[in-house]
């Protein structure tokens, strides 16, 4: 069987971090794609001559041209400006919306086919821009921020309960902002709810509470240390998560931005809910029951999103 093309278009932090997980999990041959020429060549080359130590088979190529993504199985998206401190993601708009209108008809003319991954920022309106643009169908494309959320969440909790990150769960939802929803009666320390463990005094309500506001706030913390630009290992390792999902039919059930067309109320907006990716791309939208706070807090995480919608389709009369 022919190797699986994964495409990335971006060829930045996490860009290249993208190339490395892939190449490692062996999940296909590689085209780093980028506007700056000579970057996504030199990390194509410096990666495949980490193929022999490491033992991985992939090839790995770098291009300027959209014509290399051709028939890509999977596009991650990454092209843009990450933010700097003193930013909000918002403050991105404007520049990375013109940069989702050319990635969007470079992939539409070059792999329609491809289940497409965004990452950009602002989130939930670059993944519902690069979707007009693209005119893919949208179980095709969606948004990664809820697992990199929720990644943040489950760190931050195990760290409180002293037990392995692989016995937490947890669930961040609503828009990737400021008002993002990390849903504490969905979290789970082996299924056992976070309230619960409150209750049997393994923490405290101004623990999680705390604990919730830094996972809020934790794309800020990091832009905060790094000062250069903006967190890339978790993300990209999140995004691989929902790239392998769907290349290997696994269907995992993963907090993701995907259209919503009357789930949870919403409607023809793209917002982080929990989605089964498949061999399909976006096969189910859970609808969990959330409890009156949560609901309050999704309500207004995408009243925030619905902003960024209409402030795209201000600055691009063709998404009006
Ligand atoms: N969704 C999330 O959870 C999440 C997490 C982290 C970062 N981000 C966002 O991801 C984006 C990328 O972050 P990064 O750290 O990789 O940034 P980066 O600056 O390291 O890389 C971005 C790359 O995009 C390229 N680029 C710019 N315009 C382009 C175009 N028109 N076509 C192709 N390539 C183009 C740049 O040359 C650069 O190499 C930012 O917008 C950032 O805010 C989102
Ligand atoms: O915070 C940022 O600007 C990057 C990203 O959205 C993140 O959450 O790490």
């Amino acid at each position: 069987m022919a190797r699986k093309k994964i495409a990335l278009i971006g060829s930045g932090m996490i860009g290249g971090t993208l190339a490395h997980l892939a190449a490692m999990k062996e999940l296909g041959d590689i085209v780093l794609f980028d506007i700056a020429e000579g970057v996504p060549q030199g990390k194509a080359l410096d990666l495949a001559q980490a193929g022999p130590p490491e033992g991985f088979d992939a090839d790995l190529k770098g291009a300027n041209s959209y014509d290399e993504i051709a028939g890509a199985d999977v596009c991650i998206v990454t092209a843009g400006i990450p933010r700097k401190p003193g930013m909000s993601r918002d403050d991105l708009l404007k520049t990375n919306l013109n940069v989702m209108k050319a990635v969007g008809e470079g992939i539409a003319k070059h792999a329609p086919d491809a289940f497409v991954i965004c990452i950009t920022n602002p989130l939930d309106a670059m993944v519902w821009a690069l979707r007009e643009f693209s005119g893919l169908p949208h179980q095709k494309v969606v948004g990664m921020a809820g697992v990199l959320d929720s990644s943040r969440f489950r760190h931050f909790l195990a760290e409180e309960f002293d037990v392995s990150v692989e016995d937490v769960t947890a669930f961040v939802l609503g828009g990737h902002g400021d008002t993002m929803v990390p849903v504490v009666e969905y979290s789970t320390v082996a299924g056992i709810p976070i309230p619960d463990l409150i209750k049997m005094g393994w923490s405290t309500q101004d623990r999680i509470d705390a604990i919730v506001d830094r996972t809020r706030k934790g794309g800020g913390e990091i832009v905060g240390l790094l000062k250069t630009g903006s967190a890339f290992y978790a993300p990209a390792t999140s995004a691989i998560v929902m790239a392998e999902s769907y290349l290997k039919d696994k269907k995992r059930l993963l907090p993701c931005a995907a259209h919503l067309t009357g789930q949870y109320g919403v409607d023809d907006l793209y917002v982080g809910v929990p989605i089964v990716i498949g061999a399909n791309g976006v096969e189910k939208v859970v609808e969990i029951e959330l409890n009156d706070s949560a609901k309050a807090n999704f309500q207004t995480s995408v009243d925030a999103v619905k902003e960024l919608v209409a402030a795209c389709k201000g600055i691009d009369e063709s998404l009006a």
